[in-house]
This record gives structure tokens, sequence and C-alpha cells, in this order.
């Protein structure tokens, strides 16, 4: 059991971003705009799914680690805050993943 929140994390990655610290990958990544940023969120989460279907466990953990990081970046760089993901989310309990689908709007 850890207690290290995705909430610290989102705290590392924003200070992290908005260094001057050359020795960072979160600045080297984010200096390279958002089309990169979105490319190794998409490169990662395709990673976790392949590991996911060939029943990889530990792959699977080190992979949607890498994913959860990335979603942090590019919802860093896009302004987006996470608190924002969580009450997005947090308005959805109430219904099933059904319903909440249902009330989309049409597209
Ligand atoms: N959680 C992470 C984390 N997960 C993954 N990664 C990096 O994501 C990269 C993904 O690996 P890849 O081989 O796919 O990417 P790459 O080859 O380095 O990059 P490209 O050549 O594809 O652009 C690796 O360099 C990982 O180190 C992370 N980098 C940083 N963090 C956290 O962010 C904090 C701040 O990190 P810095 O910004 O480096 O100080 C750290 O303390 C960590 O807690």
């Amino acid at each position: 059991m850890t207690d290290f929140t995705l909430e610290q994390l989102d705290a590392i990655v924003a200070a992290r971003a908005n260094s001057d610290d050359e020795t960072s990958y979160t600045r080297k990544l984010v200096n390279k705009g958002v089309a990169k940023c979105a490319q190794k969120l998409g490169e990662e989460a395709v990673e976790a799914a392949i590991a996911a279907v060939q029943r990889d466990r530990e792959e699977l953990t080190a992979e949607a680690a890498d994913v959860l990081y990335h979603l942090l970046v590019v919802l860093n760089i896009s302004n987006v805050p996470l608190q924002d993901v969580m009450k997005e989310l947090s308005r959805r309990t109430g219904q099933t993943g059904l319903e909440e689908k249902a009330s989309r709007p049409q597209e």
C-alpha cells in the first residue's frame, strides 16, 4: 500500500514543466509541444493495451504508470486542471456508465 497520490504527481509534473532544470524529462517533453506530448500519451496507452491483452500484469503495471504520468503532462500543457477531471468523474458517479454514455450530446 502506498499513500502516493495522482494529485502529488500532478504537482511535481507542474513544477518540473515550469522549471529550467535541463535534467528534467518533463521539461524536455513539454518544450517539444502538445503534439509530441499527446503522441507519447497515445503510444503509452497502446503499450498498456497490448500488455493487458498479453495478460502481462508486470508490464501492464509499468505501462499504466507511463500512461498516468503522460496524461498529467498532456493535461498540464493543455491547461486542464486534474481537479476538473476528478470533478467530471465525481459528477458521473451517480449513474451507470451506460446512462452516462446515453446522456452525452449526440454528434
Ligand atoms: N512518472 C514519471 C515518468 N514515467 C515515465 N517517464 C518517462 O517517460 C519516458 C518514456 O519512455 P520512452 O522510452 O517511451 O521515451 P523516450 O525514448 O525517453 O522519449 P522519445 O525519444 O520517444 O521522445 C521515459 O524517459 C521515462 O523516464 C517519467 N518521467 C518522470 N516521471 C515523474 O515525474 C517526476 C519529474 O521528472 P523529471 O521531469 O524528469 O524531473 C519524476 O520524479 C517522476 O516521479
